[in-house]
Formats: structure tokens, sequence, C-alpha cells
């Protein structure tokens, strides 16, 4: 028997986005890998050491069935190996590509079923399909993402948003609020927060020993010994500091436009950016379309895509779902062994065997 730990809940997303055909055409994959009906010829070691894993789990879709299904009518879903629909109905009819200010509250129904079913012990990780922000606001709902939402509703004092791809992890002191507002979110103590749940989750999820972060500056040139900004020098500068001595291998603040200068973040397991815009446009320009948005800190394991809700390509078929399935294989990387029923544990991959390359 399968155990439900072994549970993965799929939030399908805003209704009028690729998130409802990603997710099905992720099943399908899912399902493929499952019965040998999908090639993983030319993947790595890494995503091939998952396999057993996904093997022995199960996938649940979260949403709407009519919908799900009218946006991927070529699978059927009900045929696939693995994989079962979790329904709930929509508030409002759904167009591709069409908001529905009434189907803000659907998408916060399949995140609140997703966390019932954590709650309730019926799965260990919950992947999300990407969410319209602005529609669930214009529902009357203030919704910043899922990472606020999930940690609100978990009742942690901190996450951390850590996106990886392309060769790297970045993880961010401050998450989605107005720029205006960053620098006043950047304190001594938000920073701890952040680099102490970034060295956990390294070394816990990812089996490494030590983790060495890399620290950016707020400022340009990291405030330029003070001529370019005082936030280095008042708050980051005594925070690494406050780090290190609490045995976290953090190293900064760095210049941001040249941290990111390849032969210089090879040196680090993660990098930490201040703020939003200052770390994911070097992730995605890495890895759009492969990378994975992981909440760290929170008490299971939740994992994303690395895009929004394209409206513009809903309903074409023309979005890739190499960010989902990037997105299904970590969460599987991530859940603890002991919550599959593995022939041998010996099956299952050592936590440092993807995460970044991903
Ligand atoms: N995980 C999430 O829930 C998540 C992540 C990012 C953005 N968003 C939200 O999505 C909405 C739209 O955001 P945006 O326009 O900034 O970004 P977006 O990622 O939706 O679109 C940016 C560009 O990337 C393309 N694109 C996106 N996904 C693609 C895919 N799977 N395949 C091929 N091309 C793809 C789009 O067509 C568009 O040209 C906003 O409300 C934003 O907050 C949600
Ligand atoms: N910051 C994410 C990105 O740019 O990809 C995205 O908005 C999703 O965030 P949540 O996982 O918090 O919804």
């Amino acid at each position: 028997m399968i155990p439900s730990a072994a549970t993965l809940a799929l939030t399908t997303g805003e209704p009028a986005g690729v998130g409802p055909e990603l997710s099905v055409a992720a099943a399908a994959w899912f399902a493929g890998l499952r019965t040998g009906a999908v090639s993983t010829e030319g993947w790595s070691d890494a995503d091939l050491a998952v396999l057993p894993r996904l093997r022995a789990a199960q996938l649940v879709l979260i949403g709407d069935p009519a919908l799900l299904a009218s946006r991927a009518p070529h699978i059927d879903i009900g045929a696939l190996d693995g994989v079962s629909i979790a329904a709930v109905p929509l508030r409002a009819p759904s167009e591709a590509g069409v908001l529905a200010v009434d189907n803000g509250r659907y998408v916060l129904d399949t995140l609140d079923a997703a966390i019932a079913m954590i709650e309730g012990g019926k799965a260990a990780a919950i992947v999300t399909a990407p969410v319209h922000k602005g529609v669930i606001n214009d529902a009357g709902v203030a919704f910043s993402g899922h990472t606020e939402y999930f940690q609100e509703h978990a009742g942690v004092d901190k996450v951390v948003m850590m996106l990886a791809g392309g060769g790297l992890r970045v993880a961010l002191a401050t998450t989605h609020l107005p720029l205006r507002d960053v620098p006043d979110a950047v304190t001594h103590d938000t920073l701890m927060q952040v680099m102490t749940i970034l060295d956990a989750d390294l070394r816990s999820r990812w089996g490494l020993d030590r983790p060495r972060i890399a620290i950016c500056g707020l400022n340009p040139h990291a405030g330029e010994g003070g001529h370019l900004g005082h936030e280095e020098i008042d708050v980051i500068i005594p925070a690494v500091a406050a780090a290190r001595a609490a045995g976290i291998d953090v190293t900064g603040p760095f210049p941001a436009d040249t941290l990111f200068v390849p032969s210089h973040v090879a040196g680090y397991d993660a990098t930490l950016a201040m703020f939003h815009d200052q770390g994911l446009p070097v992730l995605k320009h890495a890895s759009f379309g492969q990378g994975v948005n992981i909440t760290l800190g929170l008490p299971y394991v939740r994992t994303s895509v690395d895009h929004g809700t394209a409206l513009d390509l809903a309903g074409t078929g023309r979005a890739d779902a190499g960010s989902m399935q990037h997105a299904i294989l970590t969460a599987l990387q991530m859940i603890p062994a002991t919550d599959f029923e593995l022939p041998s544990q010996a099956a299952a991959p050592s936590p440092a065997t993807r995460g970044a390359a991903a």
C-alpha cells in the first residue's frame, strides 16, 4: 500500500491562466514515467535518482474537474496511473486568458484544500501552479503570494522564498512588497531569521554539511563604504557577523551586480538577495521554464513553478510544462525518505542530488 505521506497535493492555479493545462500535462508526464511510457533518456543522474520515489508516490490534482478536462481535452485524467482529482468547484465560469474576479475565491479554495490535506496527514507536499495575485485582491482578499499565505496558515513566524535552477539557488530576504518599503524591511532580526532558515533547510533538505551562503548588499556597490547608502554598515554587516558567530557560513555583503558573475557565485551553495527583483531576474535568466520556487521554513514541503499565469498563452497549448515537472521532482526529493514505501531506502536519492541544477 502506498502511504498517503508520499502524496503530492498539486493546486492547479488561476483558472484563466496556464495552470490547469500545465497541471494536467505534468500529471500525464508523471503517470507516463510510472508506466514507462515517458522516456528518461538524457536525464541527469540526479533526476534519475528521484524516479523510485516518483513511482512510490501519488499525485492529487486540486481543482474543478470539468475545467481541467476542458483545458487538456486530449488527456484522459481518469486513466492516468497514480493520479487523482480532489474536486473543488469553480465559483464562476472560466475562459482561458480572461480573469474573473469571482474565481479569486476559487483559487483560495484550492490552496485551502491542499492545506487541509497536509493537516489531515493526506499529503506530504504541496506543489502549486501559478495564481494571479491581482485578481485575488480584486476579489476582496489581501493576498501577496502563496509564500505568505502558507506561512500565515502554518502559523510560523517566518518562511524564506528560494528559487533554484541553472546551477543557482537564490533566496530572498524580502518577498512581495513595494520597492519603497524594502529598506525598512531589511532589519537585523529579519536577516537573522532568514539566514537561520536558509542554513537549516540547506542542511536538512539538501544534506549540505556547512552551506556556504553569499549575501548581497542592498545599495549599489554594497553602499560604497557608506557613500551610497548606510544599510550595509548599519544592518547587514552586523547581521552577517552575528550569523557567523552562530555558526552560519555566510559572507558578504557583496555588490549584487558582480556577485552573480559565474566564477564568483560558483563558490557558494546559495545566495541571499535583499529583494525580489535583485535576485529573481538572475535566476530566471539562467533557467526560466526549468526553475523551481521553494518555500523554506514550513512544516511541510512546498514547491512551485518559476513562472506566472501567462494569460497570453492560456488555452493555446504552447506553454512549457518544464518548470512544473521540476517542481514535482524537487518536491519528491525534499520529502523525507521515511515517507516512501520503497524496496530499499538505498534507492532513495541523497538529498544533495538535485535542487540547484533543476
Ligand atoms: N508561482 C506563482 O503563483 C507565480 C509566479 C510568478 C508570477 N505569478 C503571477 O502571474 C501573473 C503574471 O505574471 P507575469 O506576467 O509577470 O509573468 P508570467 O510568467 O506569467 O509571464 C511572463 C512571460 O513569460 C511567458 N511564460 C510564462 N510561463 C510560461 C510557460 N510555462 N511557457 C512559456 N512561456 C511562459 C509569458 O507568456 C510571458 O511572456 C502575476 O499576477 C504574477 O503575480 C505567479
Ligand atoms: N515571486 C515568485 C516569482 O516571481 O516567481 C512568484 O511571484 C510566486 O510567489 P509565491 O510562490 O509566493 O506565490
